[in-house]
């Protein structure tokens, strides 16, 4: 790994009991503001995604932010799953366990094409709740999960193991 990536990934703070007491909340503010780091991460992850993929997807909200720059970047296109309640036609919603809670993610209708390969992206992997969620409202629609990139991922958790035979490339292991 580049020092530049390193440094990069150094950024991200550690937040005792946040959002309720016992977690360890991992804060990936300090990167998205850094213009430098945020480049070298997206490029980490541009490089991670690999080639064969047709879109991106990616939940709402940490995920949309290097989603975006990620889609500009490789030129592929967004499926963005959303919290619900946000979109007007729903192609599918599935309710599942969050590290701290409950939640619920919708696929807007028409945002991917059935046999699409498709590459889901996020910001941290935690429990893997989110990415299992969303490979499953992807696969509903039709199209093919070929991976899952995150920036972090929190091993004691593992995400990993929710997510089956899909590739999971993280940039940092914690
Ligand atoms: O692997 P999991 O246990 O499912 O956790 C990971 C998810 O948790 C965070 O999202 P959060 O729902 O806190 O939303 P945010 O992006 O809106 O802050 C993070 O951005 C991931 O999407
Ligand atoms: N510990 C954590 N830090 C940041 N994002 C998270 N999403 C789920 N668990 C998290």
């Amino acid at each position: 790994m580049s020092r530049e990536l390193e440094r990069a990934l150094d950024l991200v703070t550690e937040i005792r009991d946040f959002p309720e007491p016992g977690v360890l909340f991992r804060d990936l503010t300090p990167l998205f503001g850094d213009a430098d780091a945020f480049r070298h991460v997206i490029d980490a992850l541009g490089e991670a995604v690999g080639e064969g993929v047709d879109r991106l997807a990616a939940v709402e909200a940490r995920g949309f932010v290097l989603a975006a720059a990620l889609g500009y970047a490789r030129g592929l296109g967004v499926a963005l799953v959303r919290k619900p309640g946000k979109l007007p036609n729903v192609a599918g919603r599935v309710d599942y366990e969050l590290e701290y809670g409950t939640a619920t993610l919708e696929l807007p209708m028409g945002s991917v094409n059935k046999g699409e390969r498709v590459a889901i992206v996020d910001d941290v992997l935690a429990t893997g709740g989110t990415v299992a969620a969303t490979a499953e409202l992807l696969a509903s629609a039709g199209a093919e999960v070929t991976g899952v990139t995150v920036v972090l991922e929190l091993t004691e958790l593992d995400g990993r193991s929710r997510l089956g035979s899909v590739p999971v490339h993280a940039l940092r292991k914690v």
